[in-house]
């Protein structure tokens, strides 16, 4: 369970950012956050993880409070956090099993991970992870060498290698096309399900948030304005977040006759471009 409570941030320019937003994310769940540009999701992953240090609030991770941690343990309690990125963060020269392999860097030790000797159970665990993301026969592949969606897919298998109790994921899919996008958040939401992990995905394409997340959560200006689940968000709702003008500018990903829906009918994506 990820519990964010009242967490405030004002940056040093006196842009305010976050305003008292308070919610928790049980096991397994998968959160989107959305809201225009400028909303404070980006500082609102950042805190979590203290990438961007909070002006007040908690953030508290099973029994760990993230926010009074420094040094060693706050270096220790980002090892349980996995992070996923919109450009995928991973070493090009280096194979795909490398980049896994890669999440388990903060657990060895110094002289195994300036050799690049990992232990034969995160190397066996990482081809299980390689085969679970569907790149088995890319493990040694560079990873300059795959497609962008191949490229998440490790991203994917790197943070699951960490073995985390959370996942931060910022805007997977803003490089991908729509089919290879709805592939990469069915994936998430598979991983999170199996693994019981909560999750938080900054993502601004509404249609594909809401076809995949189990709740969402809306923020605009730094308050947060939405936290329900995806079907309760109407037209009043996407007006609180962007405002009258904006919201049906935000374009509907075309649904592709390929892919099967993987939440249930009831929860269909409702289209909101005109
Ligand atoms: N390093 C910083 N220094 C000062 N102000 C910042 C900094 N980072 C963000 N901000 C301000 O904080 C507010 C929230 O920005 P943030 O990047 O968190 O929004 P966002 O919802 O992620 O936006 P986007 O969707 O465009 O990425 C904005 O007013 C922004 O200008």
């Amino acid at each position: 369970m990820l519990e964010i409570t009242q967490l405030c941030k004002t940056y040093a320019t006196g842009d305010t950012a976050l305003r008292e937003v308070t919610f928790r994310v049980p096991r397994g769940q998968m959160v989107g956050l959305i809201g225009p540009s400028g909303a404070g999701k980006s500082t609102l992953i950042r805190c979590i993880n203290r990438l961007v240090e909070p002006s007040a609030g908690r953030v508290r991770l099973g029994d760990t409070e993230l926010t009074r941690l420094h040094g060693r343990g706050l270096r220790q309690a980002r090892r349980r956090i996995g992070m996923i990125f919109q450009e995928y963060a991973l070493v090009e020269r280096l194979t795909v099993m490398e980049n896994v392999l890669s999440g388990r860097l903060g657990y060895v030790s110094f002289w195994r991970s300036f050799t690049r000797r990992f232990p034969g159970r995160d190397i066996e665990n990482a081809y299980r992870l390689l085969d679970r993301v569907g790149l088995l026969d890319h493990a040694d592949k560079r990873a300059d060498a795959l497609s962008g969606g191949q490229r998440q897919r490790v991203g994917i298998a790197r943070a699951l290698a960490q073995e985390p109790e959370l996942l931060l994921v910022d805007e997977p899919t803003a490089s991908l096309d729509p089919r290879t996008s709805r592939q990469i958040m069915r994936l998430l939401r598979e991983v999170c399900a199996e693994r019981d992990l909560p999750a938080i995905v900054n993502i601004h394409d509404v249609p594909l948030a809401r076809r995949f997340v189990d709740r969402l959560v809306g923020l605009r200006a730094g308050r947060q304005v939405f936290d329900n689940a995806p079907d309760a968000l109407d037209e009043a709702a996407l007006t609180a977040i962007y405002g009258t003008e904006e919201w049906h500018t935000l374009h509907a990903d075309a649904d592709g006759v390929e892919d099967a829906p993987a939440r249930p009918a009831r929860a269909r994506p409702v289209e909101v471009a005109s």
